[in-house]
């Protein structure tokens, strides 16, 4: 199974960027992972840039993938389901697994529509920055629990 991770436009501050690479260097010890960056939009309305933004996600996404979004007004889980979300879609054989962070605006309802699952972090609005570490820190404690590594503490 093949991880992607999209978002909108760059990592900005370099904090971030250091959690995004210390995380994706620990996913990549399970899984193949490809982080996949959507051009940010400016200067139009929030729904035009919304639309936009999930315009250009949309086409990141490889033929088949299976569509996974973050987004606060999602299903809110624990680590250990995460961890059989994970596991469970590796042993069904998905090959490409796709986890969008939307930008500012959020995602279009078409787009919403496209997803196989909506997981929510909290329900508090996270930074689509600061989510990107989150995630991919939650999916390397998915990965140490699938294991039985001593990193998730019940
Ligand atoms: C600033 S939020 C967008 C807020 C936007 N007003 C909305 O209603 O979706 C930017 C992105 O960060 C992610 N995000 C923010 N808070 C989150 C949370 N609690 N759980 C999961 N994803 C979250 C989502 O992907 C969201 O599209």
């Amino acid at each position: 199974m093949r991880l992607k991770l999209l978002w909108v436009g760059k990592t900005q501050e370099s904090w971030v960027r250091t959690g995004i690479e210390e995380y994706a260097g620990r996913v990549k010890r399970y899984a193949p992972l490809e982080i996949l960056e959507a051009r940010e939009e400016k200067g139009a309305q929030a729904a035009t840039m919304r639309e936009r933004e999930c315009e250009r996600l949309a086409k990141l996404i490889p033929k088949g993938g299976k569509l996974v979004l973050l987004d606060e007004r999602g299903e809110q889980m624990s680590s250990p389901e995460l961890a059989s979300f994970l596991s469970k879609n590796r042993d069904q054989g998905t090959q490409d697994l796709v986890f969008a962070i939307g930008g500012a605006y959020g995602f279009t309802d078409s787009f919403r529509a496209q997803a196989f699952k909506t997981i929510s972090l909290s329900r508090m609005t996270l930074t689509h920055q600061m989510v990107r570490v989150f995630l991919l820190e939650q999916i390397y404690r998915g990965f140490t629990i699938i294991n039985g590594e001593p990193y998730h503490h019940e």
